[in-house]
């Protein structure tokens, strides 16, 4: 009943993670890529307006520099990040441009929603993109912003997407995730995991079943998407964890359907 809030939801936020926008060897899932233009470009013709958090500089980094392994040193991260963020936009040009839709960029570091200057410029950018009718893409500025790719730092474009979420005063975020949900147990090492489709409130005891990942390109696991979520629930921002293995289920999402896993 309650997902029918999210069949009225006008301003969305998407975010989708390295894990699915790459194989598991590293390349980046073109299909994937392409799909989500196409799916985006559409809603955004339906009259919705769509901001795209996407991860994925880092991963489209090591692929370009041949590197198995994400670099150990910061600054190498950083330098990857560098080299994968323009590979992106690249593509997400391309795609997006199949059906004319515009894309913009937009890079974000931790101190702009500190700073109550810093957010209201960003805000009038945002607003102004969405009054032109253009997609904002976003990520962290990785490649000056260590919060986030530094391991003893506890940044990610989970959290990245409610804070954006916040911001824009979304009516929903949508984290899609190489996974269908928020499972009782971390179901890549549990087969018999189950999904849950329904939180009504983020709970200790739910938030202790969430453990973070082992992907080689991924970072944070389930554990920041359910913080993630706290941020959004706070601001009655609903939020929807979901998979990306069939990203038409974007479709069934709006429409009101049980897909992946509601937090209220
Ligand atoms: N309780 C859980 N339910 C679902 N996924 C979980 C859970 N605990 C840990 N995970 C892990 O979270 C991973 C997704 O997070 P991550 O690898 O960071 O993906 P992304 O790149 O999409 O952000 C899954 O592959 C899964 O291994
Ligand atoms: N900003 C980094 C991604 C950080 C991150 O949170 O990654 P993910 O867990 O794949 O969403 C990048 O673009 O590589």
């Amino acid at each position: 009943m309650v997902r029918k809030a999210v069949k009225d939801a006008k301003r969305i936020v998407i975010k989708i993670g390295t894990t699915s926008i790459t194989y598991p060897s590293g390349n980046i899932n073109l299909r994937k890529m392409e799909g989500l233009a196409r799916i985006i470009s559409d809603l955004q013709n339906s009259g919705k307006e769509v901001v795209l958090v996407s991860s994925g500089a880092i991963g489209a980094g090591m692929d370009r520099m041949g590197f198995m392994q994400k670099p150990q040193e910061l600054k190498e991260k950083q330098a990857t990040a560098a080299v994968g963020q323009a590979i992106l936009m690249q593509l997400y040009q391309k795609f997006f441009g199949e059906y004319n839709q515009s894309i913009a960029q937009i890079l974000l570091t931790a101190d702009v929603f500190g700073s109550k200057i810093k957010r209201t410029n960003t805000f009038n950018t945002f607003d102004t993109l969405f009054k032109f009718g253009v997609v904002p893409i976003v990520n962290e500025n990785d490649a000056i912003s260590t919060e986030e790719i530094q391991e003893e730092c506890f940044g990610d474009n989970d959290t990245l997407s409610a804070m954006v979420a916040v911001l824009v005063n979304a009516d929903l975020l949508m984290i899609l995730s190489d996974v269908e949900g928020l499972y009782d147990c971390n179901p890549v090492k549990n087969p018999d995991a189950k999904l849950i489709t329904y939180v009504e409130k983020m709970t200790e005891d739910l938030v202790s079943v969430a453990e973070t990942t082992d992907s080689k390109v991924g970072t944070g696991g389930m554990i920041t998407k359910l913080l993630a979520s706290k941020i959004t629930s706070r601001k009655g921002i609903h939020t929807i964890l979901a998979g990306s293995k069939d990203l038409n289920k974007i479709y069934d999402i709006l429409e009101g359907k049980e897909v992946g896993t509601f937090i209220k």
